[in-house]
């Protein structure tokens, strides 16, 4: 099958297709000495096999090993790699690649964007998730224990490997949750996703679905359109958050124990309840969000006993302004906006809605 190239505002490429390895050296690029390679224990054979064609290429490569998902972005993870590169001797003509899922190329990202100030990084995703959304648009962070990327910084990357091939080791489960990143871009910018999904909700849970290589790339222009017209989330970007506020929220309850996709499946239904509630969304919209993320196997709906934590943790969201809370919401399909500083009694109003007890069933507060 052909490569795609996507280009994010002319800086960089997003190259999608099989086998696409072999173009790793020429996105390192030629003045680059050193390159250290980030990996996940879960990828220990492909982080090698890369650093070994990176040798054979002329490179001196280096490999780090970091623990799998969430557990990598700590700020111990980031100073064990900064310990790494400076042990080797990393200049600001060298670079990092990443290879692996979202939590591997947010910190990946980070060690690049603080390692001298800022040296070249190239991410070689190899989850769903990475390649339609974290390894895309320059966001890189790690965890504190105070709430999820409350660290990082803007870091484009050189460019975006996005090998096909990884995807057949991917778990099923994480192969869904990057699809409620997929369905988000879907509801806020493009419809045609969802309809793709939904002519074939069996294929969109499999990397070898029919429509998957159209979703993903319709899922990373939609990406790199918006990064491309604001970088640094001065307010377009916003709308990639779609879902997010109360997904992180969920993930920081959980300790990390939901994947970020998962969270967000049912951070999205929340915020479509929400913008209901508030008059913006009509009952036939919101409830497309629960049938195309149910349909899929993705959760929409979570245990009906931790607001108190969840409001907390959704006051340290990144949109938030002093103590008003800023939600992205939808006015229409494909028409997103803010809401600003809701009623809590709204607020809690919405949770009610998604609440379930312990065996899934639907609760009243
Ligand atoms: N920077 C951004 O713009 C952005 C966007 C979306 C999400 N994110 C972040 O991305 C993270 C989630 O990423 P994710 O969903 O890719 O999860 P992940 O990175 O945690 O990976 C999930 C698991 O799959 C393993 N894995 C990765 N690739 C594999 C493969 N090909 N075969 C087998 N196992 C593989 C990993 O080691 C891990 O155990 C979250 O931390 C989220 O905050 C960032
Ligand atoms: O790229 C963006 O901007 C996003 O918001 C994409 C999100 O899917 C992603 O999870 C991002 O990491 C969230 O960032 P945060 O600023 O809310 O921490
Ligand atoms: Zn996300």
């Amino acid at each position: 099958m052909t490569t795609t190239r996507i280009s994010v505002g002319g800086d960089y490429d997003v190259v999608i297709g099989n086998g696409l390895l072999q173009e790793l050296p020429g996105l390192v690029g030629e003045g680059v000495q050193r390159v250290l390679i980030v990996h996940p224990r879960a990828l220990a054979a492909t982080g090698e096999a890369v650093r070994e064609d990176l040798v054979a290429q002329g490179f001196e490569a280096y490999a780090a090993e970091v623990p799998d998902a969430e557990e990598a972005k700590t700020a111990q993870v980031a100073a064990f790699l900064w310990g790494v590169l400076g042990q080797a001797g990393f200049t600001r003509s060298d670079a990092i690649v990443s290879v692996g899922g979202g939590a591997t190329t947010d910190l990946a990202g980070f060690v690049a964007a603080t390692w001298l100030r800022g040296i070249r990084v190239v991410h070689v995703p190899t989850t769903l998730l990475g390649m339609v959304d974290a390894a895309v648009g320059g966001k890189t962070g790690i965890n504190t224990p105070e709430g999820k990327n409350l660290v990082g910084a803007f870091h484009p990357p050189a460019g975006v490997l996005c090998d096909l091939t990884t995807l057949e080791t991917l778990p099923q489960h994480d192969f869904v949750a990057g699809m409620a990143e997929v369905v988000k871009c879907g509801f806020i910018a493009d419809p045609v996703i969802l309809n793709l999904v939904e002519s074939d909700l069996e294929g969109a849970r499999s990397a070898q679905g029919p429509h998957v290589r159209e979703l993903i790339e319709r899922a990373v222009r939609v990406k790199a359109d918006v990064v491309a017209a604001d970088l640094r989330e001065s307010s377009l970007r916003e709308v990639l958050n779609y879902g997010h506020t109360f997904g992180h929220a969920v993930e920081q309850v959980e300790r990390y124990a939901f994947r970020h996709g998962a969270a967000v499946s049912i951070g999205m239904v929340y915020v479509a309840e929400l913008a209901r509630l508030a008059g913006k969304l009509d009952d036939e919209l919101v409830e497309r969000h629960r049938s195309v993320l149910g349909g899929l196997g993705l959760p929409t709906t979570y245990r009906g006993d931790r607001w108190p934590q969840l409001l907390d943790a959704m006051k340290r969201d990144k949109k938030s302004r002093g103590s008003m809370l800023r939600f992205v919401v939808l006015q229409g399909l494909a028409r997103p906006a803010r809401l600003e500083g809701p009623d809590p009694a709204l607020l809690q109003a919405a949770y009610a809605e998604v609440s379930a007890d312990v065996t899934g069933r639907a609760v009243s507060l």
